[in-house]
């Protein structure tokens, strides 16, 4: 693998992101996931700085007004961004640092970051994907709503990603990501 890479992992709500990630940071410890920070509430059983740096909507403006966020955006009502500071450090030291975001932040890194390897994760339809977000129990109606209408205007855009994976069995979707990412990486 190649060192001190930035590597942009996006795909709608629900799609398996998250469980992707951990899966792929517990066989490949060397690679760093960025900590994002947001205005949403936690979830039950979200840590502060180890799932998200959970701020208000006024520290979060001042983050963006100082230029501390690397990229930021609004996603189902609430803002999300990535601090600067630590991936410009983990990348100078030659690390290969992952950004789970979502499409437009995935598009202002596309600029900035040409050289970034971009993934999109596709659902096997939207109707199983519909069943992942509500299995998941941690959103209200109004946020599942909002994520679907979303995941819908993200999947559109798929294409403009380097590699597309489709989580539909697991274990399979992790073996393509490990593939993607350690030919490319
Ligand atoms: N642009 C941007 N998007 C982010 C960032 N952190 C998380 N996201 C995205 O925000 C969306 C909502 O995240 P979250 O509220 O944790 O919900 P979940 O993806 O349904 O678990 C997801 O698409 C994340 O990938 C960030 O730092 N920047
Ligand atoms: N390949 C898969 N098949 C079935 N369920 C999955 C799969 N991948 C993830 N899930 C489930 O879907 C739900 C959403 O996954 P999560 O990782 O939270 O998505 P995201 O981070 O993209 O929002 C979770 O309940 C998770 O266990």
């Amino acid at each position: 693998m190649q060192t001190g890479r930035l590597i942009v992992f996006t795909g709608p709500s629900g799609v398996g992101k998250g469980t992707l990630l951990r899966s792929l940071l517990k066989h490949h410890p060397e690679l760093e996931l960025s900590v994002s920070v947001t205005t949403r509430l936690p979830r039950p059983g979200e840590i502060d700085g180890q799932h998200y740096y959970f701020v208000s909507i006024e520290e979060f403006e001042e983050m963006v007004k100082h230029g501390e966020l690397l990229e930021w955006a609004q996603f189902a009502g609430n803002y999300y961004g990535t601090p600067r500071r630590p991936v410009e450090k983990l990348i100078s030291q030659g690390k290969c640092v992952i950004l789970e975001i979502e499409l437009e932040g995935a598009r202002q890194i596309r600029q900035t970051f040409p050289t970034a390897l971009r993934l999109f994760i596709l659902p096997p339809s939207l109707c199983e994907l519909e069943h992942r977000i509500r299995g998941r129990g941690q959103d209200s109606e109004d946020s599942i709503t909002r994520r679907l209408r979303r995941a819908k205007e993200e999947i559109e855009a798929a294409n403009e990603f380097d590699i597309q994976i489709v989580n539909d069995d697991l274990e399979t979707a992790l073996k393509n990501l490990e593939a993607a990412l350690f030919a490319r990486c």
